[in-house]
């Protein structure tokens, strides 16, 4: 798959954050807001979005697969996302749609780089050939302190094969954001993922708007 080949006219952003984070949450108020603007966008989640990333994501999160390998875990998340990319995103991008994604590569860098302590370089090999190096235009990061995110995830009935992973485990993918987003200042914004769910939705459809305007103005996408 050659990027080139796509003449890319919409926004693609990426949700990404610990589990409970709001991100599903924050997702659908900003899909609300933009289509209120007349903005047209899609929303897509990772793993899934596709009928094989559904199927991926059902082996990827069966608690009872703890004999999966880091490197099935890794491919299987970069496979998905190569279905999703090639079958929705990019076809969405070319006809202008802004494209919402709950989660994206930069959860494979933190999940099963950082956390899981696979070799970083090739995490992003993986990826770059799962994607054909389409990156978002910007990424929210919503953090949320591990203890407030375990908490949040106790309401739910069972937890998933990911969510079972040690305290230990999610501390480092929440650095391993943090650190990410540090690098990239220009792509990443970080939103605490603490206080009211409408005023965080504002901080996000503020700081998209401003985006959306830029890129009409200057037709750089
Ligand atoms: N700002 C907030 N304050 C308190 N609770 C919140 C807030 N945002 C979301 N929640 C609640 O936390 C839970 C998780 O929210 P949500 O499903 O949106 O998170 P998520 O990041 O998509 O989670 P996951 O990655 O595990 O799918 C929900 O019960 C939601 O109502
Ligand atoms: C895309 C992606 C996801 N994960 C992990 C993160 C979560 O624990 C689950 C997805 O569940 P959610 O409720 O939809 O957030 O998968 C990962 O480890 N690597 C990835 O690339």
């Amino acid at each position: 798959m050659k990027l080139e080949a796509f003449a890319v006219k919409g926004l693609f952003v990426s949700f990404e954050g610990p589990e409970g984070a709001g991100k599903t949450t924050q997702i659908m108020l900003v899909r609300n807001f933009l289509q209120a603007q007349g903005i047209p966008c899609v929303t897509y989640r990772e793993p899934g979005g596709t009928r094989i990333g559904d199927a991926i994501r059902e082996i990827l999160l069966n608690p009872e697969l703890t004999e999966m390998k880091p490197r099935t875990e890794m491919l299987l998340y970069a496979a998905s996302r190569a279905q999703l990319v090639e079958q929705e995103i990019l076809p969405a991008l070319t006809k202008g749609y802004t494209v919402l994604c709950d989660r994206y590569v930069d959860s494979s860098i933190v999940y099963q780089s950082i956390g899981a302590n696979w070799e970083l370089e090739e995490v992003i090999a993986v990826n770059q050939i799962a994607t054909g190096n389409l990156k978002p235009h910007r990424t929210y990061l919503l953090d949320l302190p591990v203890e407030l995110s375990q908490k949040r995830l106790q309401a739910r009935n069972q937890r998933d094969r990911m969510e079972l992973k040690d305290v230990s485990f999610h501390s480092r993918v929440r650095e391993g954001y943090l650190s990410l987003a540090k690098k990239e200042p220009e792509r990443f914004r970080m939103i605490k993922a603490i206080g009211n769910i409408e005023d965080i939705g504002k901080q996000i459809a503020n700081d998209l708007l401003d985006l959306v305007k830029e890129s009409q103005a200057n037709h750089n996408f």
